[in-house]
């Protein structure tokens, strides 16, 4: 097992406009970022009794910081971990146009601003076919969640012109409190080209399905997930890793924005979920919690294992220094020091094959049969007579759990959200 507390970066999104004065210290050991408050700019968010906010992060990305360096310095490692079989969970958090899809999903215009999800898909399928000793499959998820409902962005039957269109994904919880995703299509990927395409029908769904009123994307979590199993060549153990790449929605507060109607049930909405996530945050960085809420919004059920669970963590705060929304960014890294002080235990995902532990199991038991056939010198055929599954019917059925019996009916656990 290995603990590790949640990782945190920040990145400052470019401006030309003006900015608050601020500052950016990338040290060895970590990096900071310093805010300039003067007292009489106070706008009734921040606390002004102070002038100076300093906040520490694993590393401070300024205004000129590339794609390919994001990736190389945040996402690289995640990759790495999920490839030796641990989950991983990269999450960006900040206000309404702060970078958090760019940093991500990355800018649509040029090559070069391809965000985390394309630059990992193409760092993951590289490796694979680097490593011949392995077997490695792929399937992959794209979760919408908004207004506390979720869509299957992947679905590729609808025609999707209204988010509603969408086939409506819903949570389920078995006895052993393992959360289930009734809905949410997981496409195979056997490569690079169809994994991108997989994105590219989500992001398509996500756009076509948000109109000038309906600006979905600012206002709902997306959730894009790679599923990995991979399998020594010969062995009959599996290593099966998730790693979730999210967007949450602006954090912004509802009041400054001074929205209504609709809007003002959505930000609700919104407001409440990330509120729900600043509580489970809360209540995981203190000590002595019995109780965690994950269960008050689906982003953060869904996400439960990335908080605080079987999961190496990272998180983004994407920071806009622009003077007016100096309010913001000092909320955004508060939340981001909130989140360092969890620890996750993350666990090696690794387990015996079912099908070929059937197999061995198998040539197992005939051997001993015809050890035993040697010994008593009875032959015996491979089928049980009708007499002998009558009397072993009950001793099996005792002997298998009830929620393996519905498990087995549904997704296998590895492939499970
Ligand atoms: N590092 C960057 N370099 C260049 N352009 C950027 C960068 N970050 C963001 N942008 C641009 O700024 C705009 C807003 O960014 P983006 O959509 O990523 O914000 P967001 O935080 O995801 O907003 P929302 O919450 O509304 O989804 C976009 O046009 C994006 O291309």
């Amino acid at each position: 097992m290995v603990k590790q507390t949640i990782q945190i970066f920040a990145r400052v999104k470019p401006t030309k406009k003006q900015t608050a004065e601020y500052f950016v210290d990338c040290e060895e050991q970590g990096g900071s970022l310093e805010f300039v408050v003067p007292r009489d700019l106070a706008d009734g968010v921040i606390n002004n009794k102070r002038e100076n906010y300093k906040f520490r992060f694993q590393k401070v990305f300024d205004q000129t910081a590339n794609q390919e360096e994001i990736f190389e310095a945040i996402a690289k490692p995640v990759a790495d971990n999920v490839l030796a079989g641990y989950n991983g969970t990269i999450f960006a958090y900040g206000q309404t146009g702060s970078g958090k899809t760019f940093t991500i999903t990355g800018g649509a215009e040029n090559y070069n601003d391809r965000g985390i999800i394309p630059r990992t898909l193409s760092y993951l399928y590289q490796h694979f076919s680097k490593d011949s000793s392995m077997i490695y499959t792929t399937h992959i998820s794209y979760l919408e969640i908004y207004n506390e409902t979720g869509y299957d962005l992947l679905n590729p039957q609808h025609e999707a012109s209204r988010l509603e269109d969408l086939p409506k994904v819903t949570i389920m919880e078995d006895p052993d409190q393992n959360i289930h995703l009734k809905n949410l299509s997981l496409q195979q990927s056997a490569n690079e080209e169809e994994a991108l395409d997989l994105l590219f029908l989500g992001d398509t769904n996500r756009m076509i399905a948000e109109t000038p009123m309906n600006q979905a994307s600012t206002r709902s979590h997306c959730i894009f997930t790679i599923h990995l199993c991979s399998k020594e060549l010969g062995s009959a153990m599996v290593r099966c890793s998730k790693l979730h790449l999210v967007d949450l929605a602006g954090s912004e507060r509802v009041g400054k924005t001074g929205v209504g109607g609709q809007i003002l049930t959505e930000a609700k909405y919104i407001n409440l979920s990330l509120h729900y996530l600043e509580q489970v945050i809360i209540a995981l960085s203190e000590k002595n919690r019995s109780h965690i809420p994950y269960r008050n919004s689906m982003m953060t059920s869904v996400l439960r294992d990335s908080l605080g669970g079987n999961c190496m963590t990272t998180m983004i705060a994407a920071v806009s220094v622009e003077r007016k929304n100096t309010g913001e960014s000092i909320s955004t890294c508060r939340f981001a020091q909130r989140v360092a002080l969890i620890k996750n235990d993350a666990l090696l995902n690794e387990e015996l094959d079912p099908a070929l532990l059937i197999v061995r199991l198998k040539k197992e038991i005939q051997c001993l049969k015809e050890e035993l056939a040697l010994v008593t010198g009875e032959q015996r055929s491979d089928k049980l007579t009708q007499e002998e599954i009558q009397q072993y019917v009950p001793s099996v059925m005792v002997c298998i759990p009830q929620n393996r019996l519905r498990v087995s009916a549904s997704r296998p656990p590895h492939l499970q959200l």
